[in-house]
Formats: C-alpha cells, sequence, structure tokens
C-alpha cells in the first residue's frame, strides 16, 4: 500500500448505487472503502424495501439500451453470489393509448425490438383478470420486465464487495470531504486519505456535495409506499404471475405502479410516483396523505379486487432532478471527486450499470454510455459552484 494513501477510492453511501460501484471498483482491484453513516441494514434512504420493478419500457431509448446489458449484469450476480434476485413477471403497462407517454413508451419497445404483447378490449381481461382497463387506456406487456429483491439485491451485492477484499465501515458518518489530489474524508470515527471520492448520498447528496463547493438542482420527496389488501387472497400474488403495472396516467396526474403481492401476504404494493419535500433527517415528522386520496380513487377503480384502502404505509425517499435524469459526473473542479445523485425515483433496476459507470469515470475510462444526458452542465445556471 502506498504511504501517503489509505485506499485507492472512498465510496460515501451503501445504498444501492454506492454499494454496485465499490463492488466494480474492487473488481478492478481498486483499495476500497465504503461508509454508510446508519448501521446496515437500514430504512432511511432510498433503496430500503424488498421488491423494486426491473423494466425497459422507458420514453427514452437511452435507458432501454442501458437495460439490455444491465439484465446481463443482474445475472451475472446472481451466478456470482448463488442467489435469486430476479423473478420475471412481465410489466403491464396502461395509459391514454392516444397520450404522448404512452405511444413514446410502446415506440421505444416497438424499436428496440424488446418482447411485448400488446393487448385488446377483448383479451384483456383474459390476459390480467382483476384489473379494469379504463376507458380510451391503451395496454401492453413488457414480457421481460419483473421483480427485483432489492433488500436481498443489496445485501448480495455488499457480500460480494467484501469477498473482493473491499471494506465496509457502518455506523460512521462523513462529516467532511476535503477536496485535493489525495481527497481526506472526514467520519464520525476516524480519517481517511484516498486517491478518489465517489459520492453516491442519496438525499444527502447535497449536504455532502456542498464541502466541495457544489450544490445540484435535487428535491428529496417522501413517499408513502401503500400495501393493499387482496378480498381474495392470491389474487393479485407473484406466484399466479401477476404482472407489475405501470399506470402512465390517472386522473392527469402522475404516474401510479405497482408490484404483485409477494413480501406481505395478501398484500399488493401500489404507489403514487410522486410526495411532498422533505427533509430527509425528518422524514417521519411529516405527513401529507393527498397521494393516498388519488391512489384510492385508482384501486377503486381500476383494481376491483382489493380493498381500497391502504392496509399498511411505509415510507421511502426520492432525490429528484429536474428532468427526473440521474447524474453521473465528475466535479468540475476536482476529476477525482465522482458522484451519482438523483435517481429520481427510477434507479435501482439501473444498479449494477451505474457502479460500471461510476467505476469509470473514478478510473478515468471512457465511459461505456453516452453520458450527456446526465451530466450537470445540462443544468447550467441551476448548479451553484462556489469554487
Ligand atoms: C417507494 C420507492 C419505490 C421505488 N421503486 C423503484 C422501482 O420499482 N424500480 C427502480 O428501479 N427504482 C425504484 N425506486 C428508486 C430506487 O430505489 C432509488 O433510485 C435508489 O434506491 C437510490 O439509491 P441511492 O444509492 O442513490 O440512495 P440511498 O439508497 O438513499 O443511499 C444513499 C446512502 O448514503 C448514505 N449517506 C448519506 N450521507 C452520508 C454520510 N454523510 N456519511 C455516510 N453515509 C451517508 C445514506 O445513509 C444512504 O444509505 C424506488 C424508490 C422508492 C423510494
Ligand atoms: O422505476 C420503476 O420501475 C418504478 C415504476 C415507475 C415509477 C418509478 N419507479
Amino acid at each position: 500500500m502506498s504511504t501517503n494513501v489509505d485506499y485507492d477510492c472512498i465510496v460515501i453511501g451503501a445504498g444501492v448505487q454506492g454499494s454496485f460501484t465499490a463492488y466494480q471498483l474492487a473488481k478492478k482491484n481498486q483499495r476500497t472503502l465504503l461508509l454508510e453513516q446508519f448501521v446496515l441494514p437500514h430504512t432511511r434512504g432510498s433503496s430500503h424495501g424488498q421488491t423494486r420493478i426491473i423494466r425497459k419500457a422507458y420514453q427514452q431509448d437511452f435507458y432501454t439500451h442501458m437495460m439490455e446489458e444491465c439484465y446481463e449484469l443482474w445475472a451475472q450476480l446472481e451466478r456470482e453470489a448463488g442467489v435469486k434476485l430476479y423473478r420475471q413477471t412481465g410489466l403491464l403497462v396502461m395509459g391514454p393509448e392516444e397520450s404522448q407517454g404512452y405511444q413514446m413508451i410502446k415506440n421505444t419497445l416497438q424499436k428496440n425490438k424488446v418482447p411485448i404483447e400488446i393487448l385488446n378490449r377483448d383479451n384483456f381481461s383474459q390476459h390480467i383478470p382483476n384489473v379494469n382497463l379504463a376507458l380510451g387506456d391503451g395496454a401492453m406487456v413488457d414480457i421481460t420486465a419483473g421483480v427485483l429483491y432489492a433488500d436481498r439485491a443489496l445485501k448480495t451485492v455488499q457480500r460480494q464487495f467484501e469477498k473482493l477484499g473491499g471494506v465496509i465501515r457502518d455506523n460512521e458518518q462523513v462529516t467532511d470531504v476535503k477536496p485535493g489530489p489525495v481527497v481526506t474524508v472526514t467520519t464520525s470515527a476516524g480519517v481517511y486519505r484516498a486517491k478518489s471520492v465517489v459520492v453516491t448520498a442519496g438525499p444527502w447528496a447535497n449536504r455532502l456535495l456542498a464541502h466541495t463547493g457544489l450544490q445540484l438542482p435535487l428535491t428529496v420527496v417522501k413517499i408513502n409506499v401503500c400495501y393493499w389488501k387482496e378480498k381474495v387472497p392470491g389474487s393479485y400474488n407473484v406466484k399466479q404471475r401477476f404482472p407489475c403495472f405501470l399506470l402512465t396516467e390517472f386522473e392527469e396526474t402522475k404516474d401510479i405502479y405497482g408490484l404483485p403481492s409477494n413480501e406481505y401476504p395478501g398484500l399488493m404494493k401500489i404507489c403514487y410516483h410522486g410526495g411532498s419535500e422533505t427533509n430527509p433527517d425528518q422524514r417521519d415528522k411529516t405527513t401529507n396523505r393527498s397521494d393516498i386520496d388519488i391512489l384510492q380513487r385508482c384501486v377503486a377503480c381500476c383494481f376491483p379486487g382489493l380493498v381500497p384502502e391502504p392496509a399498511v404505509v411505509e415510507s421511502c425517499l426520492y432525490t429528484l432532478t429536474p428532468d427526473h435524469h440521474f447524474v453521473l459526473d465528475c466535479h468540475p473542479s476536482h476529476s477525482n471527486i465522482v458522484f451519482g445523485a438523483g435517481f429520481s425515483g427510477h434507479g435501482f433496476k439501473f444498479g449494477p450499470i451505474i457502479g460500471k459507470l461510476l467505476c469509470e469515470l473514478v478510473l478515468g475510462e471512457v465511459p461505456s454510455y453516452d453520458l450527456s444526458p446526465f451530466r450537470i452542465r445540462r443544468f447550467q445556471d441551476k448548479t451553484k459552484s462556489a469554487l
């Protein structure tokens, strides 16, 4: 080990993005430290919970392209660790047939030859029982989509990182980051020096980046994670191959999405893709339930086999960018500080590819994908740099 650094790289934040980045760095023989402020596993950020949707159904080609490789990377991790992380269920996409959002998803899937099934009003209920297709809505199924076992995935990638010689220190909050050719990271327990640092701090990203003189246009919102009881147990169950779903519009508001009942017996997860702004350290002090009113109307209208009142409500955080695209970049003044932030409520499925891309940025390699949709220069006047 060289005398003036403790690690080649320090990754700050052990959510899905930091954990995959640390794992990729260790695979490239980088001596890597992964720091986490809470005791692992925890439920205070964005990566907790048992399930997430994985899909290629996106409006933008660039996400669909990244997902092609990402499915392979998930499968590779499953093989390496000998665990099952993905279950194919398909994703039912419903939305006003003529709307731009619905048509853009359909075009992207067709253009990229993703296997899909278009359903019409006559064969819909035969394929998808217990769901009402709203008048004027179209329906299609992204066949290869499914469920990722999120908590298990996080634990698995962290264990694989440690097997590669990586070090995880949890219950250790980063309190300062001093930029320079060698970056000095101060925590609640000590001081570490590294050639480079990756900030993957989720809802706390701006708090960390402030030490480096950078602020991104990020908004943190609290999501009410709602579970709905099946009237007939099993009718929306993953074992019955009930699909995940995405409703691109309901009452002209944001998307609504759901996953088959799985983690809690007899309860299906259905959430509104939005929430109210919060301070991540005060998450439980604020409760806005206006989204739950919308969800109740949606459940009553489209899911007649569910009790239209949530049986369980949990909390999770989104960190939103203005365009809802991720931020993957190097610090404008310190190229050895790399960050991944603003995953805008849809980043989990991309974990393996985000890890690969952030690792490439650390190593100064040409990124495997065009990063222009994710660079900070797109924000122009919204990015505050004190340097
Ligand atoms: C309800 C909900 C449903 C979702 N559904 C989907 C889905 O179906 N499919 C999908 O692909 N995505 C989904 N997402 C989005 C996805 O879960 C997130 O994009 C992803 O988890 C973000 O991960 P992250 O690593 O950036 O953040 P986090 O998981 O929040 O990780 C950041 C970590 O940094 C740590 N940290 C912060 N500051 C410090 C510090 N100073 N010192 C040390 N550690 C620090 C935090 O404690 C935290 O552990 C959903 C999100 C939510 C909330
Ligand atoms: O990322 C996902 O697939 C889910 C569903 C759509 C909205 C956000 N998260």
